[in-house]
C-alpha cells in the first residue's frame, strides 16, 4: 500500500515537494466545499508530473465522478469520506476502495466499531479491502479538521483483526506528534492535510519534510518483527 500520505495537494509544485520529501503517497482531494479542492485539470497535470500513489479523496460523489477522475488523475485508491454506503460503492469495487470511519472520544469500542465496518464493507461487496481510514469526528463536518481522535482507544487494531486490512490514521496529524502517534496506535499508515500547511489549500514545504522525516523515522523504530 503505502505509508505516509500528504493530502490536500492543491498544485505541482506542491506535489513535487512532498514527493521530494519522501511522502509516498499524495492525497487528491475532490470536495467542491473543501480549500483543498483540486481541479481535475490541475490533478491530471499531478499525476504527469509524479510517480507515487494517488488517492482520491470524495464525499459523497456519485460513482461515475469518482470513476472519471480515477481515470484522469489515474488514481489508485478511492478514499470515502462521506456518507457512502459499501452498497453505493458496488459499480466501482475495483477501485481500491479505502472506507473511512469518522470516530468521536465518546465511542465505547472504537477498535470493535472499526472492524464491525471492515466487515461490513467486505461482505456486502466482497472485495478484499487494504485498508481503513480512522479520522476524528467533527460534528457538520467530512474530514480536514486538524482534529485528533484519541489514540490510545485505537490500540490493538491490526492485532484483532489480523492485520487483514491496515490502519490508515488520520485526524489532527503533525510534524510534532506524528511520531508519537505512530508508537501509541502502531498504524499501517499515517494521512495528514491540514497539519502541514502555510494556509488552507497550500502546503508548507518545510512542515511536510519535517512530518515526514518524522513518520519515517517512528515506523522505522517500530522494527519489522514487533509490528
Ligand atoms: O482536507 C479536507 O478538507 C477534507 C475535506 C473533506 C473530507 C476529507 C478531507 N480531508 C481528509 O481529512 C483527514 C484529516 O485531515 P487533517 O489532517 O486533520 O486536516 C485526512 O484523511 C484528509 O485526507
Amino acid at each position: 500500500m503505502f505509508r505516509i500520505k500528504i493530502c490536500g495537494i492543491t498544485n505541482v509544485e506542491d506535489a513535487i515537494a512532498a514527493v521530494d520529501a519522501g511522502a509516498d503517497a499524495l492525497g487528491l482531494n475532490f470536495y467542491k466545499k473543501s480549500p483543498r479542492c483540486v481541479e481535475l485539470d490541475v490533478a491530471r497535470k499531478i499525476a504527469a508530473a509524479t510517480e507515487v500513489v494517488r488517492v482520491g479523496v470524495f464525499v459523497n460523489h456519485s460513482t461515475e465522478e469518482m470513476a472519471h477522475a480515477w481515470n484522469e488523475a489515474s488514481l489508485s485508491y478511492t478514499q470515502i469520506h462521506g456518507d457512502e454506503t459499501p452498497e453505493m460503492l458496488k459499480p466501482i469495487a475495483d477501485m481500491g476502495i479505502i472506507p473511512v470511519r469518522r470516530l468521536s472520544r465518546d465511542e465505547t469500542d472504537p477498535v470493535g466499531l472499526l472492524i464491525r465496518d471492515f466487515l461490513h464493507f467486505t461482505s456486502e461487496i466482497g472485495w478484499a479491502l487494504e485498508a481503513m481510514l480512522v479520522d476524528a469526528a467533527v460534528p457538520g463536518e467530512y474530514g480536514g479538521t486538524g482534529a485528533k481522535a484519541d489514540w490510545h482507544s485505537l490500540h490493538g487494531y491490526e492485532l484483532r483483526l489480523d492485520s487483514r486490512a491496515g490502519l490508515i490514521l488520520a485526524g489532527g496529524l503533525t510534524p510534532d506528534n506524528v511520531a508519537e502517534a505512530i508508537r501509541i496506535v502502531r498504524p499501517a499508515a499515517v494521512d495528514v492535510a491540514s497539519g502541514v500547511e502555510s494556509a488552507p489549500g497550500k502546503k508548507d514545504p518545510v512542515k511536510v519534510r519535517d512530518f515526514v522525516a518524522a513518520a519515517s523515522e517512528a515506523f522505522a523504530s517500530l522494527g519489522a518483527s514487533d509490528r
